[in-house]
């Protein structure tokens, strides 16, 4: 699962992403695999359930802070989101690479309206940021469309006169994108089109991309530079986006995340707040720059930043996490790690796909699980539940 940031130059897009990759302290230490420039990880908050068992986790995965587990997630900065980026144009085509590889996409915008749609910088308030959220969605559907359109007279035609479902031809086409069969037909559902694909106008098509792109690249957007922005922009913006939006100073993230890690602070992702730490003495720049921080935050509940990245995986890509052990009265793994290990699946994920995701001879192997919370035996159909143990049994 990855998360893709996308936006264009200037509205705080790097400063977003270092903000929700720079772990906390007690992260650094742990060894992951290396990346690329442009990837990072970032971290969801779960409730680890050793709090619930009254034991101690010795975690492998995802640290656990008090209680927290901070589940990591790649993070993929998209770049070059221009105007027509779509038809090739600037880094038009690394844009959609990137595009291709992301599940979910937060669309940072600079809320305060001083960026103008190329970037440029504008007088405050000038430029209206709903025209970026618009831009976008726009840009991606006709992507798209211009994927579907390559050779789809012959392919409609053809799917017409078989009788073949068109949501095949359609899922041949843009298979490269990670879309499914199951989130075109409820595109399709959503649009009303002509039985005969062939008349199909370029309209109607990017119609059903809109549709399409929802469920394949949900986006949510970050109304950034909120401590700039008027209250009636932000509505305007959320509306924009079906109401998923969040006001963010990912300036105030960054700077807060520096402040943590160099001890001056006591500030955790996704607090609402921070605390001078004991026996700290700040110089008076310090003082007056965090006090700016404090009030900013103070009007919206936090940064918005981890919000962000929890928004978008646990409700537009509707994830939970589950917790496999091999041993389910110890809750350990072979090693005898207490609740190792961490998975965020897709919510409606089954008990054997779990298994498949460990590894694929336990998924061939599976004989039954055991839902270690309630010490039932569970099927390969069983539906697992967000913060589910689960001890699989399988053929040796
Ligand atoms: N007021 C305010 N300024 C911010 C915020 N986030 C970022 N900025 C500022 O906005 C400017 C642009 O930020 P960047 O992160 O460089 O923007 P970008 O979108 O990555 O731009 P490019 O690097 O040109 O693609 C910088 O001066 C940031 O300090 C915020 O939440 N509030």
């Amino acid at each position: 699962m990855q998360i893709g940031i996308v936006g264009k130059p200037n509205v705080g897009k790097s400063t977003f992403f270092s903000a929700a990759t720079m772990a906390p302290a007690e992260i650094a230490a742990y060894p992951f695999t290396t990346i690329k420039a442009n990837k990072g990880v970032a971290y969801a908050r779960g409730k680890c359930p050793h709090v619930d068992f009254e034991v101690q986790c010795v975690p492998r995965n995802a640290i656990c802070d008090e209680g927290v587990r901070h589940i990591p997630i790649e993070m993929l900065d998209v770049a070059g989101l221009v105007p027509d980026a779509w038809q090739g144009r600037g880094l038009g085509n690394m844009f959609l690479d990137d595009l291709r590889q992301a599940d979910v996409l937060i669309h940072i915008v600079d809320a305060s309206g001083s960026t103008d749609i190329e970037g440029n910088s504008v007088p405050l308030g000038s430029h209206d940021p709903v025209e970026d959220v618009e831009f976008l969605k726009n840009e991606i559907a006709c992507w798209m469309r211009g994927i579907l359109e390559k050779g789809w007279d012959k392919a409609a035609r053809q799917a017409y006169q078989t009788g073949q479902r068109i949501e095949i031809v359609i899922h041949e086409k843009l298979t490269g994108l990670g879309v499914t069969e199951s989130q075109i037909s409820a595109a399709m559902r959503d649009v009303e089109l002509s039985s005969n694909p062939l008349s199909w106008s370029p309209e109607d098509m990017l119609q059903l991309m809109h549709h399409i792109r929802k469920y394949a690249k949900p986006i949510i957007v970050a109304m950034n530079k909120a401590d700039m922005a008027n209250d009636e922009t932000l509505e305007r913006i959320k509306k924009a986006a079906g109401g998923m939006a969040i006001p963010t100073c990912a300036e105030a993230e960054l700077a807060l995340k520096k402040a943590a890690k160099g001890g001056l602070i006591s500030y955790k992702p996704g607090d609402s707040s921070f605390k001078t730490m004991d026996g700290v003495n700040l110089s008076d720049g310090q003082k007056a720059a965090l006090d700016k921080i404090s009030e900013e935050i103070s009007r919206y509940g936090g940064t918005g930043v981890q919000n962000c990245i929890e928004k978008a995986v646990y409700e537009l890509l509707e994830m939970i996490s589950v917790y496999p052990v091999e041993d389910e009265s110890k809750l350990t793994d072979h090693d005898g790690r207490v609740l190792p290990d961490v998975f965020l699946v897709p919510n409606g994920t089954t008990a054997r796909e779990l298994a498949y995701k460990i590894h694929t001879d336990l998924g061939d192997t599976f004989i039954r699980a055991i839902n270690v919370r309630t010490h039932r035996t569970v099927g390969s159909d069983y539906i697992l539940l967000n913060n589910d143990v689960i001890s699989i049994v399988s053929r040796k």
